[in-house]
């Protein structure tokens, strides 16, 4: 049952016609009515194979226009492949484009049942559990509004609120964390958890390499229509974030990744030393020094984390943990310095990361590494030293 495989896409191709203008388009349909192909197709999805067994929990990430909408959505059956096949197995939810299913001119309750009993349950099914989803959806009065005025967070909630209920063996959800405030992320983010505790099978599109980590075991990374790497979602995100590191730094020499109007790690240093590697001995003083800049000028969160040369977490913390609160340095920049008085790693290769995330720690923004190597003689093996002493029994 665990092994069950519940999605396989073998060969999937989804062409899109490229013509823009009127003459284009009505070329376009003359020959779709003569039965014949487009003539200067785009190619939103190339040869796709992809399986997904009981249980599992897929990450997507990719760059704008890769395609993963649109993978999500032949996969939800709301797109129909060019080419190729799309096997399903079970009772499928997905929360797509925004209110993709509601009708505007409906109230959110009057949706409610007709997006639950389009996913298959009865009256009194819905009836019996519509308490449960106008708590999780928690949009108070507003319920019995048309959802033409409602906020695209309060039409995510709604979406939600019905995909909790309904259980589905596979639920498929692009980026709705993005859209919802804090607590619904954290709502969401702890449902998805018990969803997948309890055997559920999970698809999640995001942008946020935090959620992927957090919520899928595997991942695949969709570039220009086609499955680039596919594994363990902390190496497939950590491989798409350098990727996106090596093009912000082809862009603009010297600089890391950062944008204006995102939160981005501007420095990171260790020991001082801002861009070459750093040798230290084992058990010397480690300072993780640098500065985080905040669009919304709100105090960040920085995590910092200790990776093997294998890619491999060794250890992480993040400001908040601690109840740290960064200083302010004025122009949306925060600075963090970070101590370890005492550092165990063993002799080898590491690398040091520091994330920015938002003032909630809730959403990660981007990474800057530097390499560190410990220096040392000792036959001890692993990692880390453990404190430890022999007893004299
Ligand atoms: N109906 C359509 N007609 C024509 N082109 C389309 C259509 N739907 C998607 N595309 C194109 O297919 C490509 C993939 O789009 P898709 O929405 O799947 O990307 P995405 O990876 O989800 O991007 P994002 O991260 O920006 O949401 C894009 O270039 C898009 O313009």
């Amino acid at each position: 049952m665990a092994d069950e495989v519940l999605i396989r896409l073998r060969g999937v191709c989804k062409q899109y016609p490229m013509e823009t203008g009127g003459s284009g388009r009505l070329r376009t349909i003359a020959r779709l009515l003569a039965g014949r192909a487009y003539a200067n197709p785009f190619h939103a999805l190339r040869d796709v194979d992809l399986e997904v067994r009981r249980g599992e929990s897929l990450g997507l990430v990719g760059a704008n226009g890769a395609g993963k909408s649109t993978l999500l959505k032949t996969i939800a059956g709301v797109v129909r492949p060019s080419s190729g096949s799309v096997y399903i197995n079970g009772r499928v939810s997905a929360l797509l484009e925004l209110g993709a299913g509601f009708h505007p001119e409906y109230t959110g309750r009057q949706n409610v049942f007709l997006a639950a009993s389009l996913m298959g349950l009865g009256d009194d099914e819905i009836r019996a559990r519509l308490d449960d989803m106008l708590a999780f959806a928690d949009i108070g009065e507003h319920i019995d509004q048309p959802i033409k005025h409602y906020s695209s967070g309060m039409v995510v909630r709604l979406g939600f609120a019905v995909a909790t209920c309904v259980r589905p063996d596979i639920l498929i959800t692009d980026e709705v964390l993005a859209v919802g405030d804090e607590s619904f992320q954290r709502k969401c983010s702890a449902w998805m958890e018990d969803y997948l505790g309890e055997g559920g099978t999970l698809l999640l599109c995001s942008h946020s390499m935090f959620h992927i980590d957090k919520l899928c075991s595997k991942a695949a990374w969709v570039h220009e229509g086609a499955i680039r790497a596919y594994g363990e979602a902390q190496a497939v995100t950590r491989d798409y974030l350098c990727w996106h590191e090596a093009r912000l730094a082809q862009a603009r020499p010297g600089v890391g990744m950062q944008a204006a109007g995102l939160h981005a790690v501007r420095s990171l240093r260790l020991n001082g030393v801002d861009d070459s590697e750093l040798a230290l001995p084992m058990h010397g003083r480690l300072v993780v020094s640098g500065t985080v800049f905040a669009p919304d000028g709100r105090p960040p969160v920085v995590a910092v984390g200790f990776v093997r040369a294998d890619g491999s977490s060794i250890y992480g913390l993040s400001s908040d943990m601690d109840g740290h609160v960064l200083r302010a340095l004025g122009g949306n920049l925060f600075a963090f310095s970070l101590e370890i008085p005492d550092l165990p790693l063993l002799p080898g290769r590491y690398t040091v990361r520091g994330h920015a995330m938002d003032a909630e720690g809730l959403r990660l923004f981007d990474e800057v590494s530097r390499s560190l190597v410990v220096t040392g003689q000792t036959r001890e093996m692993g990692l880390c030293r453990l404190p430890h002493r022999w007893l004299e029994e």
